[in-house]
């Protein structure tokens, strides 16, 4: 099978994205080309052909010319899939490219499955299999759907391409929202608190022991929306989505919203009263207890 990945730069600088591309591709044993709009001077680590529509840093998003562009080389390449990241920009390019190439359209995948792609349904509350009916298929990826196995590494071979028109629309330029918070996408260690811990003052025990892994602290959705933790630190589908080495749930029951945005953690603990929470069927460990005693006791423990 041959896939066209869709890879990303952002002013300059190549998105994390598009290594997830190259995962999935990796993961479906496809042959992969890939196109970017970007510098030569800032290419992906990856080896392979790549299509460089060069852009100066900054104007890397000009979705209509750039969706004539990938219809360009598709025409000469004639792959059977065209790969996004659900990203900002991947969301407004794939539909572009889908309906200029009459290819059926698939948005978010989170998973292959053996008849389909599974997507996210009802907001996240069920999963979909979908598949496309056409030859050709454009699909968006999950953020951290697709994690590489090793660190991205390579040089491709570049070939330029040529803007095909100038589009009927023209992107303007980036403003960076406010950094607040903390950006947890890049933490090792990660311990969130959900709703078991039962009231603001105890996020402070979750914090201790946050602290004493050395890592930083997350939260479930009813926990930021009681505002006992800050909405930067919430991880899952309308969260931050977070792949560390280690992530200790406490008192949080795994709802597919939470899942969908820690479930690629390498290890997993889980510490609830309830035996049978679902945040068990994605733990490595689950301890069976009041998170009350059992964290402070962990945490006096690390600290010893
Ligand atoms: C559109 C949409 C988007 C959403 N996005 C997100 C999101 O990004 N992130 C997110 O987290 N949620 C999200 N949600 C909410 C999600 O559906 C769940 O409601 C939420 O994840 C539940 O949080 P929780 O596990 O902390 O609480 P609960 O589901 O109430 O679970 C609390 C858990 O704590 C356990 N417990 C209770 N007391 C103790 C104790 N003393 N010691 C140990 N364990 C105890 C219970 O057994 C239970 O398992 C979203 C929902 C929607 C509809």
């Amino acid at each position: 099978m041959n896939v066209l990945l869709i890879g990303e730069s952002r002013e300059g600088k190549i998105q994390d994205s598009t290594y997830e591309l190259v995962a999935f591709a990796q993961a479906l044993g496809a042959e992969a080309t890939m196109f970017l709009a970007g510098s030569a001077e800032q290419l992906p680590a990856w080896n392979g052909t790549l299509h460089l529509l060069e852009t100066p840093a900054g104007r890397e998003f000009q979705p209509d010319a750039h969706a004539d562009a990938i219809a360009a080389i598709v025409d000469q390449l004639k792959p059977q899939m065209v790969v996004f990241s659900h990203s900002s920009s991947g969301w407004d390019l794939a539909p572009r490219v889908a309906f200029r190439l009459g290819a059926g359209q698939i948005s978010e995948v989170m998973e292959v499955a053996e008849d389909g792609y599974i997507v996210p349904a009802c907001n996240a509350k069920l999963r979909r299999t979908v598949q496309a009916t056409t030859e050709l298929t454009v699909l968006t990826l999950q953020a951290g759907a697709f994690n590489p196995q090793a660190e991205p590494a390579g040089t491709p071979d570049v070939r330029k391409v040529d803007a095909v028109g100038q589009g009927k629309m023209e992107f303007v330029g980036y403003e960076a929202a406010e950094a607040t918070g903390v950006d947890l996408s890049r933490a090792e260690i990660i311990v969130s608190a959900g709703r078991g811990i039962g009231k603001a003052e105890n996020v402070e025990m979750v914090q201790a022991l946050a602290q004493a892994l050395g890592g930083e602290l997350g939260a479930s959705r009813p926990v930021v929306d009681a505002g006992w933790v800050d909405h930067s630190r919430q991880v899952g589908n309308t969260g931050q989505t977070v792949t560390p080495k280690l992530y200790v749930a406490c008192g949080i029951s795994g709802a597919i919203q939470h899942l969908a945005g820690m479930k690629n953690s390498d290890y997993v603990v889980a510490i609830n009263t309830d035996k049978d929470a679902p945040i068990g069927e994605v733990a490595d460990v689950l301890v069976v207890a009041d998170v009350k005693q059992f964290v402070p006791a962990l945490t006096e423990a690390l600290r010893r």
